[in-house]
């Protein structure tokens, strides 16, 4: 039997402390729940309530993060994590939705209907809850709301201060694992990745064109403060150099900086250094994305997106699952934003089967769960790899193995440490530049050999505002268009008159807009698909406002 008492006082709470002042319905999407920092107390309360309700129905650590990534300061937003560090499960979304537009006086049948619908008989667990928080002015108030909610329920709030996102989901799973997986403090997190980064690359710094300085645009943000601890712990393996530091009181967070500024303007983030030649990377606002990029020596921009990280991590493992003779099965998984070629190279020339996912990293991860080892990246930079229990036990295993060669156990111990430098938790920008790194590193690699590996197909990407976005549904991980009717078969016509042309188009899940993406063999081209398939969705779909134009 619940404890009535408990959710008694949750909702007396809840009206006194942080009543619903606001009428606008909220969804939790792709990544939880997002808006302007000023609506979102009551939602944060609430969140600690669900957080507390999911933690004893899971009978697990359940993490919530107090993040918008890369959205302006004066927003702000919240997911949960769940116990193996995943996103909240999609069938508690709604859920999620319901607590948190749900008016005051329903609050208490609410959680009733969730206690009894999910038969939540452990009502007097003290359950752990752990809270996380980036760097924006509204946080701390809006994590104590968390904190406040869990205390409501007579949960046990762990609150972690200033953290990225992906060490939250890094303690959530150390916890989880009774510290199998390390232990569940920023110093554990720092020392597995340093620990293997070192490990690996050995007292040779630099090799052949690489060198072990890269340039860091922290995006003003907790990537700027946390790359700090890592710095030291990195020693001369690996120089770090700093821009975007809010610390050192340069810029605002996220504005004309950050992963996400750098892929949707294709051009350098404000403050740093242009020197040629150079590798640079840029994190977003809670350090889950990294993209890589430089200026060559014309003063050109190139971009080194997830994509590219997905395929150089993809081919480096294949190489190095190869080395151990071991046999499992290695995939990527991308979405439809993920360049032509990028796919073409990985599955023609490296032989890995690539799979598709829908937007949002839970469909890739969900996704990635199918291989031993799965490799998923969004083009903007948000991925990881993630290793399956027999692949672990079968490198364990070879490492002792005596039929194995000298070369062959080596190989194994080094996939292993290899593991250990990666967050399978969830995509995070600052084990993912220790990965590419280590990589560029073994290969002797500068930049631009990295870039090598394919061409780009030039790309557009487009937003058409409609009446109702939701008329737009797709299927085959969004590639195709199922509603309005024709719609697809339009598409389909404008991309056949391109060469290389492709092109789709989806409502976001973040923004109240229809997105459209194309791509061709020239840029002309790309620019020209986009804006026409656009127009058939302005046309098809309800648009609103002036049509998108042709360029001629
Ligand atoms: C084209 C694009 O970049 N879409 C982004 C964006 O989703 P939309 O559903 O497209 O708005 O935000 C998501 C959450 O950050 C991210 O996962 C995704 O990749
Ligand atoms: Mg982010």
């Amino acid at each position: 039997m619940a404890n009535n008492n408990s959710y008694r006082t949750a909702y007396a709470f809840a009206r006194e402390m942080y009543p619903k002042k606001t009428k606008s319905h909220l969804q939790y999407g792709t990544a939880g729940f997002r808006t302007k920092a000023t609506d979102l107390e009551h939602v944060m309360y609430r969140m600690g309530l669900l957080a507390v309700l999911r933690a004893r129905y899971k009978k697990s650590v359940i993490g919530v993060m107090v993040t918008a990534s890369h959205n302006p300061e004066p927003d702000n937003g919240v997911k949960l994590v769940d116990p193996h560090g995943e996103m909240l499960e999609q069938s508690w979304e709604p859920w999620a939705t319901k607590f948190a537009n749900v008016i005051d006086e329903k609050l208490e049948d609410t959680i009733n209907e969730l206690i009894k619908a999910f038969d939540i008989t452990n009502m007097n667990d003290r359950v752990e809850i752990v809270v996380g928080k980036d760097t924006r002015p509204s946080s701390p108030h809006l994590a104590k709301a968390v904190c406040d909610g869990v205390l409501a329920l007579s949960g046990k709030p762990i609150d972690y201060g200033i953290v990225t996102t992906p060490q939250l989901h890094y303690f959530v799973v150390c916890k989880n694992t009774n510290r199998a997986y390390g232990q569940p403090n920023e110093e554990g997190y720092y020392a597995k990745l340093t620990n293997a980064f070192k490990k690996i690359r050995g007292t040779e710094y630099t090799k052949g064109n690489y060198h072990n300085r890269v340039v860091y645009d922290g995006a003003n943000g907790v990537g700027a403060k946390k790359i700090k601890y890592l710095k030291e712990a990195l020693g001369d393996s690996l120089k770090v150099d700093m821009y975007n530091d809010e610390i050192i009181g340069s810029g605002k967070l996220n504005y004309m900086c950050g992963a996400d500024y750098v892929k949707s303007h294709q051009t350098f983030p404000n403050g740093l250094p242009k020197d040629k030649n150079v590798r640079c990377c840029s994190v977003d606002g809670d350090a889950d994305r990294i993209v890589y990029y430089y200026t060559d020596d014309d003063g050109l921009f190139h971009l080194m997106d997830g994509d590219r990280i997905a395929t150089l991590a993809a081919a480096y493992l294949k190489e190095l699952l190869q080395q151990t003779g071991i046999e499992l099965n290695l995939g990527l998984v991308q979405t439809a934003y993920a360049n032509g070629a990028s796919t073409d190279y990985i599955s023609s020339e490296l032989n890995v089967p690539v799979a598709f996912a829908s937007t949002g990293v839970k469909h890739l991860h969900h996704q990635a769960l199918n291989y031993d080892i799965g490799v998923y990246f969004e083009a903007n930079g948000h991925g990881t790899v993630i290793f399956s229990q027999n692949t672990k036990e079968k490198l364990r295993a070879g490492t002792r193995c005596n039929s194995f060669t000298e070369d062959q156990r080596q190989a194994c111990s080094k996939f292993l440490t290899l593991i250990d430098l990666i967050n399978e938790t969830v995509g995070d920008a600052i084990s993912d530049m220790l990965l590419v790194e280590t990589i560029l590193h073994e290969k002797g690699w500068d930049i631009s050999q990295w870039e090598a590996c394919y061409t780009d197909l030039p790309n557009r990407l487009m937003k058409v505002t409609v009446k109702d976005r939701n008329v737009i549904t797709t299927t085959d991980a969004e590639r195709i268009c199922l509603t309005p009717q024709d719609l697809q078969d339009e598409i389909d016509s404008l991309a056949a008159k391109y060469p290389k042309g492709r092109s789709f188009v989806r409502p976001s899940g973040t923004e109240d807009i229809v997105r459209v993406y194309a791509e061709a063999g020239t840029t002309a081209d790309a620019d020209k698909l986009a804006a026409e398939v656009a127009l058939k969705v302005f046309e098809l779909a309800g648009g609103i406002g002036a049509p998108p134009e042709i360029p001629q």
